[in-house]
């Protein structure tokens, strides 16, 4: 993407992103609050159009001008985790993860099923979570439930909001690792929005930083920490001591 802007009425929220995602690659996205991170992600899964800028998916100019009709496929690609909202509570894991096969597939529902069971055995949740509510899963179960609906459609791209927002420090670090194999067993690019150092350390192969509506710095993460670039240098001072203040942390 180049030079993306987005507002929401008068308010500016980027003035200019440039970003690029290598194909194959995880992606971390930092930045204070409200600079605009999870804002960005929508843009990425052409939720939210941006009010200037050049937008491309897949090696494929988009353009603002275009019909829902020619976003949905591209749309297909992308899987999204986002923060809040990650699972329709008055459904079963299994609905939840069949639903987006059943929107956006013709597959016969025996396969939609089975599909949907696939995707929760691969996040590493054991078979009888399927039929359990979200409000009967533990808070590590409940993310990998969530991974499980956004690969539903075996995208390319993943987008997660904060995965690990709300974890116990192990649980948080099985999710991290869970991310790796996916990754690497299905050739996924990602792009994670995250707060918490460890994964930043352990999941991504660069970081952008994000911060009065550009990106500042694109690094890996050990360089980024290391930035002289004062706001970057907060930021990571901040995250540093936020993980001695946290309980079970550090
Ligand atoms: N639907 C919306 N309508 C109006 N303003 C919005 C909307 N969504 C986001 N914003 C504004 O856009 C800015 C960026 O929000 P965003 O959620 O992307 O920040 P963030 O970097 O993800 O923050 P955090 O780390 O706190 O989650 C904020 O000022 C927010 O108030």
């Amino acid at each position: 993407m180049r030079a993306i802007e987005t507002r929401f009425g008068a308010t500016r929220v980027h003035r200019g992103v440039d970003l690029e995602v290598r194909r194959g690659e995880a992606l971390g996205l930092v930045g204070g609050s409200g600079s605009g991170k999870s804002v960005l992600l929508s843009v990425i899964s052409l939720l939210k159009a941006p009010s200037a800028g050049e937008l491309a998916l897949f090696g494929e100019r988009l353009d603002s001008a275009m019909d829902e009709a020619t976003l949905i496929p591209v749309r297909r690609r992308i899987g999204v985790m986002f923060q809040q909202g990650a699972l329709f509570s008055s459904l079963t894991v299994l609905e939840n993860v069949m639903l987006p096969l059943s929107e956006h597939s013709d597959l016969p529902a025996t396969l939609v099923e089975e599909f949907a069971r696939l995707k929760i055995a691969l996040v590493g949740l054991p078979a009888a979570a399927a039929e359990r509510y979200p409000r009967e899963l533990s808070g590590g179960m409940l993310k990998r439930a969530g991974v499980a609906r956004a690969l539903a459609l075996d995208p390319e791209l993943l987008l997660l909001d904060e995965p690990s927002a709300g974890l116990d420090p192990v649980s948080a670090a099985e999710l991290d690792a869970l991310l790796n194999t996916l990754r690497h067993a299905l050739g996924l690019t990602l792009v994670l929005v995250t707060h918490d150092l460890d994964s930043l350390f352990t999941v991504t192969d660069r970081v952008a930083y994000l911060g009065q509506g550009r990106v500042l710095a694109v690094a890996p993460a050990t360089e980024l920490s290391e930035s002289r670039e004062p706001e970057i240098a907060r930021y990571f001072g901040n995250a540093r001591a936020a993980r001695f203040r946290a309980p079970g942390g550090g």
